[in-house]
């Protein structure tokens, strides 16, 4: 299956410069009330396979909450901070948000800007790592909203890369952990300290075929993962972001040197016969050696403090500290941190001239794996039947 698609050159995979004229930023999307919650997981695991018990423990994460999830106000906030940075810059450019799971949907989004005369769009997702949940899904549902909407002719839908090596991405983890560490010592629990960096586990199958299913462009090979103590699973999704975490953790090395990291998933769901991306961060903190006086918990996966890091970071991740009595505290992700906002805008400007025959900006990568494609092969992330995606060589 797979392997019968054609490579993609490596040159294909940059796009020249453009001019937009807006930008859609694509969320995930939650619940915003009681009545929301069980329409909004029927969206989300719509047609996977997801067992009717994993729902009901899910829909209690938010029914605890209200039935808010916090990841829409925070997509509202970050908007407005994108569109005061583009005003700063001048660049003109107004921008519209639409999610995957609950309104305003993409399909609204998407009439919205068309209604307003908008037809080239750049497309923001809000994740920074390469899988299929993380890139592929957002190109596919683009693709859908754009056929539902009926304007499959009309707009020009490309998308900023994935942005797990840019400094906007990269520096406020740094600063995160760094505070975490800072206070740790500070409460006297610096003695030997350890740092978690925690993402989404997804099915092993799945990270396997995370990203390009080629080299990269400077012919680093499709990572094959593997040989560890934990089943960290193969392809791009894990060695992106060991990637970062060995960034960050070089970055503070002058202040905290020699503290051991790990990598950890969190918020497994699906099969439990199916394998997914171990070790599961409570596990992780429980086979944390004995001696060990302090644990930052960094949520480098995700974005924003949403319901994966409210629940499954700050109530069952520090509860199993708790219950070890580890010193632990969960930093904060890049949220609307300025500089993450800003670097979004950068990322928009790599792409984006106001008129042709311009320089764009200079792109920016802190790994060898970046800057990282602009468009994606044919099969990049593809475990399942293809669907038709955006922002795709085909
Ligand atoms: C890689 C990844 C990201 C990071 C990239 C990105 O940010 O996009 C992510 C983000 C998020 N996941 C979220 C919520 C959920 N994810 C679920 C289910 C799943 N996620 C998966 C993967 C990921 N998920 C997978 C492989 C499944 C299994 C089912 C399937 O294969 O589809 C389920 C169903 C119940 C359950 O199984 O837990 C829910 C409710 C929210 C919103 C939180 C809020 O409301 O604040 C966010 C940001
Ligand atoms: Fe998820």
């Amino acid at each position: 299956m797979t392997a019968t698609l054609p490579a993609l050159a490596a040159s294909t995979r940059t796009l020249a410069p453009a001019t937009y004229d807006c930008i859609l930023l694509a969320g995930f999307g939650g619940p915003e009330g009681q009545d929301d919650v069980i329409p909004y997981l029927r969206n989300v695991t719509r047609g996977r396979g997801v067992p009717d018990e994993r729902l009901e423990e899910v829909a209690h994460h938010y029914r605890h909450f209200g039935g808010i999830s916090p990841i829409n106000q925070q997509n509202r906030d970050l908007k407005v901070a994108l569109e005061a940075e583009i005003e700063r810059r001048g660049l003109g450019l107004p921008v519209y948000w639409g999610n995957r799971f609950w309104a305003p949907y993409f399909t609204d989004a998407l009439k919205e800007l068309h209604a307003d005369g908008h037809r080239r769009v750049l497309v923001l997702v809000t994740t920074a790592f390469s899988s299929y949940s993380g890139c592929r899904a957002y190109r596919e549902d683009l693709a859908a909203a754009l056929d539902e909407a009926g304007l499959a002719g009309e707009l020009v839908l490309d998308k900023v890369r994935q942005y797990f090596d840019h400094p906007g991405f990269v520096e406020p983890n740094v600063d995160a952990v760094l505070g975490g560490l800072r206070e740790l010592s500070e409460r006297g629990d610096g003695d030997r300290l350890h740092v978690m960096f925690a993402t989404h586990s997804i099915p092993s199958s799945a990270a396997d075929v995370s990203g390009p299913r080629e080299a990269l462009p400077d012919g680093t090979p499709v990572p094959t993962g593997g040989g560890e103590e934990w089943n960290a699973g193969g392809g791009w999704y894990v060695e992106q972001q060991r990637a970062v975490a060995a960034l960050v953790m070089d970055r503070v090395a002058d202040e905290f040197p020699g503290v051991p990291w790990s990598l950890v998933f969190q918020s497994r769901s699906g099969d439990p016969r199916m394998p997914w991306l171990e070790p599961d961060i409570n596990l992780a903190i429980e086979a944390l050696p004995e001696s060990t006086t302090g644990l930052v918990i960094s949520p480098l996966g995700f974005v924003s403090d949403h319901m994966e890091v409210a629940w499954d970071l700050d109530n069952e991740a520090l509860e199993t500290c708790e219950g070890r009595e580890l010193s632990a505290v969960r930093v904060p992700t890049v949220g609307v941190d300025p500089a993450f906002v800003a670097g979004l805008i950068d990322l928009v400007e790599e792409r984006h001239v106001a008129a042709a025959g311009e320089a764009p900006r200079e792109r920016e990568a802190l790994t060898t794996l970046g800057p990282w494609q602009d468009v994606c092969p044919a099969d990049c992330c593809l475990g399942r039947a293809a669907k038709p995606t955006i922002a795709s060589a085909e």
